[in-house]
């Protein structure tokens, strides 16, 4: 890394022991130099240098404050103690805020407060952190925050008022709350009423019923503003300017563990007060030509479909409807003739079973998902030789389907940790590659299909199978290493799946459809189409970052 020139440069006191604090563009570090006498036999034996050397990068400080030495400090709204006693020769003190890392993806506000000789020096401190701080202009300084408040347990407001206002006024963010009153109360407020333009970001305190609201919301609003027809499957939408915070209240939360990994409340308020942010692939769908909803998730159609659409009518059950359905679901073993017609994604980096990770700065979401020139002449050579039948340049798969699932995004959540996209066991869907991944599991034979990235190997299906395949959306095991499931990226821009039709030559079973799950929402209709949407909206998220080697090496980072 660049060296950067230092800014400020002290000897400061923190927690009764000496240090050189410095402050450059990129990082705040203090080092120890104080060295210390120990006692060994009630004699002083010898000296030793504590080790202790740490930083925080500039843009992970939440805010720095000055702190009444000798007094009580407010915080929080709750009068606290400072922790250190006021101490000699360092009459004055400053507070810094930052982020820490803890494990499983959480993040902290952590403070760290040192001591300084005089005001001035004091001062100086506080004006330098703050003048780096005001130089982060992707910051959110105005927020419009949607709470739900019966959301997942009912916690919205609580989460909220606890967890998330404190930081957010300790990072000197203001916001404008307005607690729902009813369903889809927020996407109409945004859609018709919200001044958007008053604001940094729109945050949304629920679950993914919540936050697809607020896509809706956003992206219909955009479309209407920029005089873009949504009813037209072949229009290109235009990417919302506002970003989108999510602070996890909700059932599953499966938006946040695939953005930020975990659903923790103060990691999301963090995520949302560095400003980072994170584009996400949005799919559309239509039936007609006219416009249905917005996918960021999962669309399934069979097996998800079918679980969703039998809890839907056990509500009465609360969370455990879900279980029973799907085992009454798996049990009645439902298939489905249909036809699916796709782009096949082959000039995208990133097939679905490599062993790239989406991670925090991920190359290929940055790119686009677009290939090298070099990769891409590679994807072209391994073209389908034959598939089930090609139309131009879509494939098209008819047959007796268990399931269909599009997947945007991983869908983990602690119930199934990987997810159950097809990017197999140790890796998760790309969020904004501008494809998205498609999983089929079939109930007929066809022929295998031999392109690796769009495979339809079509088996006779036993129900164990199908089993093992739920079975291991629950554990770390690969999906697709079992004859009967498929999945691959389907390219963006235009249709995915064309016809769920009845048009198929009978072949001795009912002719009856299923319904697609749409991010947890049943359409109306069977028969749809797809078009995948790169990066049409931004998350305040910074992707899921790579665990320390040692979990519990957290920051502020040892040097
Ligand atoms: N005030 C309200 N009254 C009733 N329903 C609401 C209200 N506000 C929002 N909703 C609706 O509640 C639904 C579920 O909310 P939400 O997604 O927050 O929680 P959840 O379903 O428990 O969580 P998850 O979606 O993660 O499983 C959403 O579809 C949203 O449209």
């Amino acid at each position: 890394m660049e060296k950067q020139p230092r800014l400020l440069s002290s000897q400061l006191l923190l927690k009764n022991r000496v240090f050189e604090v410095t402050l450059n563009r990129a990082l705040l570090t203090w080092k120890e130099i104080q060295t210390k006498k120990k006692r060994v036999y009630g004699s002083i034996h010898s000296t030793f240098k504590v080790a202790g050397s740490y930083c925080v990068p500039v843009p992970e400080i939440v805010a720095v404050r000055e702190a009444e030495a000798d007094s009580r400090t407010k915080d929080e709204g709750r009068w606290q103690k400072l922790s250190q006693k006021p101490t000699e020769g360092y009459p004055c003190a400053f507070t810094v805020s930052y982020v820490e890392r803890g494990r499983q993806h959480r993040w902290r506000c952590s403070d760290v407060t040192f001591h300084c000789s005089d005001w001035t020096l004091c001062q100086q401190w506080v004006q330098s952190i703050r003048e780096q701080l005001l130089l982060l202009t992707s910051r959110p300084k105005h927020l419009l925050v949607y709470i739900n408040p019966y959301g997942g347990k009912q916690q919205g407001k609580l989460i909220y008022e606890e967890k998330v206002a404190p930081l957010f006024s300790r990072a000197s963010i203001s916001t404008d709350v307005i607690v729902t009153e009813y369903a889809n109360h927020a996407r109409d407020h945004l859609k018709m009423e919200a001044d958007l333009k008053k604001y940094d970001g729109v945050v949304c305190v629920g679950g993914d019923g919540m936050f697809s609201e607020i896509v809706h919301g956003l992206v219909s609003r955009t479309q209407a503003d920029c005089g873009v027809d949504q009813n037209c499957a072949e229009e290109k939408l235009v990417p919302c300017g506002i970003r989108i915070g999510i602070i996890p209240a909700g059932s599953t939360d499966c938006i946040c563990y695939a953005t930020v990994g975990t659903n923790d409340p103060a990691t999301s308020a963090l995520h949302v007060i560095v400003g980072d942010h994170q584009p996400l692939d949005v799919c559309s769908v239509h039936h007609n030509n006219t416009f249905l909803r917005y996918s960021v998730s999962l669309l399934g159609y069979g097996f998800y479909g079918d679980v969703l659409a039998d809890s839907e009518r056990k509500r009465w059950m609360g969370p455990a409807r879900y279980n029973f359905s799907g085992v009454k679901t798996f049990l009645t073993h439902h298939h489905y003739e249909g036809t699916v017609s796709f782009l096949p994604a082959t000039d995208i980096l990133g097939n679905p079973r490599d062993k790239t990770k989406c991670r925090a700065g991920c190359y290929i979401c940055q790119h686009n998902g677009k290939l090298l020139s070099e990769e891409a002449q590679l994807h072209k050579m391994e073209e389908p030789v034959s598939c089930s039948e090609t139309e131009g340049d879509w494939r098209v798969i008819r047959g007796k389907f268990l399931a269909i699932n599009a997947a945007t995004m991983s869908c983990a959540c602690p119930r199934s940790p990987k997810g159950l996209s097809a990017c197999g066991p140790h890796h998760r869907p790309h969020l904004a590659p501008g494809s998205t991944s498609c999983v089929t599991s079939c109930a007929t034979p066809a022929r295998p299909h031999p392109h690796p990235q769009v495979l339809l190997q079509l088996s006779i299906l036993l129900k164990i199978n199908f089993l093992r395949h739920l079975l291991r959306h629950t554990n770390k095991d690969d999906q697709f290493d079992l004859a009967f499931v498929e999945g691959g990226g389907a390219r963006g821009g235009k249709r995915l799946f064309r016809q769920i039709c009845r048009d198929h030559p009978a072949c001795g079973c009912t002719p009856v459809n299923s319904s697609w799950n749409c991010d947890g929402e049943i359409l109306p209709h069977a028969t749809i189409e797809v078009g995948v949407h790169r990066q049409l909206i931004r998350l305040f998220a910074r992707g899921i970052e790579d665990q320390p080697l040692f979990e519990d090496f957290c920051t502020p980072s040892v040097i």
